[in-house]
C-alpha cells in the first residue's frame, strides 16, 4: 500500500459527491480510494461503492472498502480495511481469502505486537497527529511512534490522521510506506492539484 490513499468523507466532499472528488484526486495522482461512510444505508453504501469501482478498476486503482466486508466482498473490491473493534482480520482474511488486501488499525503498542501474526497486508497507524476529522482515536503516535513501529513490524505501513504537505515528508521519513488522507483531498478547493502535490511528496 504504497503511495497516496484517498480516504472518503461524504460531508468534506460536499457540495461535490464523493465520486467527482474521487475522479479529481485519481486524475492527480492518488494510487487507492478507501471508501468509507459511517452513515450511508446499505443500500446507498453499495450503490457509491459499485460506481466508485468502475471508474477506478479500468484505472488500476485500488478499491478499499472500510468497515463493511459484506460490501467489499459485493462489489469485489481489491481490499477491506478494519479497526480494533471491527470484524477481526482472521475472520476477514477468511471471509475475503487469500486475493484481497486487509488493512488493520494499529492505536496501541499491543496492537502492534498482536498484528505481528495477523494475517493483514498493512497496518494503518492511528493516528499519526491528532485530527478533527476522527475524534474517538487514542493518542495519537507522532513520529517517534511511527518510528518505533517501522522498526518492529513485519508490515507495510500506511500513515494517518493530521496528514498533509506540511507534515508528510516528516512521515514518509520515519518509515511510512503509504499515507492516507481525508481532509487534505476530500476538502480542497481542487482535489486534482492538492493530489497531484501530496502525491509528489508520498
Ligand atoms: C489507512 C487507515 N488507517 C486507519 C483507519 C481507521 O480505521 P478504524 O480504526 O476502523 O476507524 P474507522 O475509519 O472505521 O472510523 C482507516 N480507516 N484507514
Ligand atoms: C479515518 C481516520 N482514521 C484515523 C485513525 O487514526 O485511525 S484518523 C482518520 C481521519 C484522518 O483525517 P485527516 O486526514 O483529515 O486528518
Ligand atoms: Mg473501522
Amino acid at each position: 500500500m504504497k503511495g497516496l490513499c484517498l480516504v472518503t468523507d461524504r460531508a468534506l466532499c460536499a457540495p461535490r459527491t464523493v465520486e467527482e472528488v474521487v475522479r479529481l484526486a485519481v486524475q492527480g495522482g492518488a494510487t487507492s480510494v478507501q471508501l468509507r461512510d459511517k452513515d450511508l444505508p446499505t443500500r446507498a453504501f453499495l450503490e457509491t461503492a459499485e460506481r466508485l469501482h468502475a471508474f477506478l478498476r479500468p484505472r488500476g486503482v485500488p478499491l478499499i472498502i472500510n468497515d463493511r466486508v459484506d460490501i467489499a466482498l459485493a462489489v469485489g473490491a481489491e481490499g477491506i480495511h478494519v479497526g480494533q473493534d471491527d470484524l477481526p482480520p482472521e475472520v476477514v482474511r477468511r471471509l475475503a481469502g487469500p486475493g484481497v488486501l486487509v488493512g488493520l488499525s494499529v492505536e496501541t503498542w499491543e496492537d502492534v505486537v498482536r498484528a505481528q501474526d495477523q494475517p493483514v497486508d498493512y497496518l494503518g497507524v492511528s493516528p499519526v497527529y491528532g485530527t478533527p476529522t476522527k475524534t474517538d482515536t487514542k493518542g495519537a503516535w507522532g513520529l517517534d511512534g511511527l518510528a518505533r513501529i517501522r522498526a518492529f513490524s513485519r508490515h507495510p505501513l500506511v500513515a494517518i490522521g493530521g496528514l498533509h504537505a506540511g507534515t508528510i515528508p516528516g512521515v514518509v521519513q520515519a518509515g511510512a510506506d503509504g499515507i492516507a488522507v481525508v481532509s487534505a483531498l476530500c476538502a480542497a478547493p481542487d482535489p486534482e492539484r492538492a493530489a497531484r502535490e501530496l502525491a509528489a511528496l508520498c
